[in-house]
């Protein structure tokens, strides 16, 4: 599988900024293998639009290698791997629960470990400089009291993107994106009604195109590795 663009694999495209941004690489001329939990109607319209839909829970080790050596056996190389999936869930009120923690490390910092490492080679085989890109967070480093283990695992990721960019520079640029509220999910609306949600200075849910205009700029740019870029409406002017 290969396009004059290149081959890019999408995790977590079922729906909202990974469907979004998998159809604009579609778009944009790329061959787009995208990666699924569960089943959408999102992914029956990438299927149908040309992509490749694989499905995988990359929360566990066994189904992360499986889809490793899938990838492996669709192409001989990669221009970019976007890590996407991820999983807005809050800490446990148990102190002796460590099921948020443990799952969103698997997700959030093993996943990419093992997918970056093991493919590798494909994105070194890709005749120009090829890219990572992670979905991080304004709250990476800020730390959040009630998601306090989403916002350890999003800054053991923005840890990784400094460490792979090291690496692999200079065939492969390793980059992380971090927004703050792009669009809005169920905590989110309820925030707003009870005037709890903070607000950035350029206002609230500009939409899944920002994303994309900072994830085609880095695509197009051979210059930048081992940054985070937010996109967060002004939030850490507050
Ligand atoms: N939306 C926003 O405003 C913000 C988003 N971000 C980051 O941007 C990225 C996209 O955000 P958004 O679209 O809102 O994310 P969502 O939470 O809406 O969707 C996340 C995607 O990850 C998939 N996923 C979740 N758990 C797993 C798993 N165990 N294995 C495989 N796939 C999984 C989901 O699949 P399934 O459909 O099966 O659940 C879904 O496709 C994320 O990394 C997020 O942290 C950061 C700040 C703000
Ligand atoms: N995987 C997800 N991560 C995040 C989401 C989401 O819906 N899924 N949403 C947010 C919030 O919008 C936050 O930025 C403001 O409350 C953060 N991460």
């Amino acid at each position: 599988m290969s396009s004059q663009k290149g081959t890019v694999l999408i995790t977590g495209a079922s729906r909202r900024l990974g469907l979004y941004n998998a159809r604009r690489l579609l778009e944009a001329g790329y061959r787009v293998i995208a990666t699924f939990r569960h089943h959408s109607s999102g992914i029956d319209e990438l299927k149908q639009a040309g992509a490749v839909v694989l499905q995988s829970n990359l929360d566990e080790t066994r189904s992360i290698l499986n889809l490793i050596e899938q990838v492996k056996s669709i192409t001989s190389d990669l221009r970019a791997i976007i890590h996407n999936a991820s999983g807005w869930i809050s800490d446990s009120d148990n102190p002796q629960d460590n099921e948020p923690l443990a799952h969103l490390f698997k997700l959030h910092m093993e996943a990419p470990w093992l997918i970056n490492r093991s493919l590798y080679g494909l994105l070194k085989n890709y005749p120009e400089t090829a890219d990572i890109v992670h979905m991080t967070d304004y709250n990476a480093l800020r730390g959040d009291e009630h998601y306090a283990a989403y916002a350890a695992t999003k800054a053991g990721l923005e840890s990784l993107t400094r460490s792979f960019a090291r690496l692999y520079a200079p065939k492969v640029k390793v980059n992380a994106i971090a927004p703050y509220l792009i669009i809005m999910n169920d905590h989110d609306q309820l925030a707003a009604a009870e005037n709890t949600l903070h607000i950035p200075p350029m206002g609230l849910e500009p939409g899944e195109d920002v994303i994309w205009q900072s994830l085609s700029y880095i695509l197009h740019n051979p210059y930048v590795t081992g940054t985070t870029m937010p996109v967060d409406g002004g939030m850490s002017l507050r």
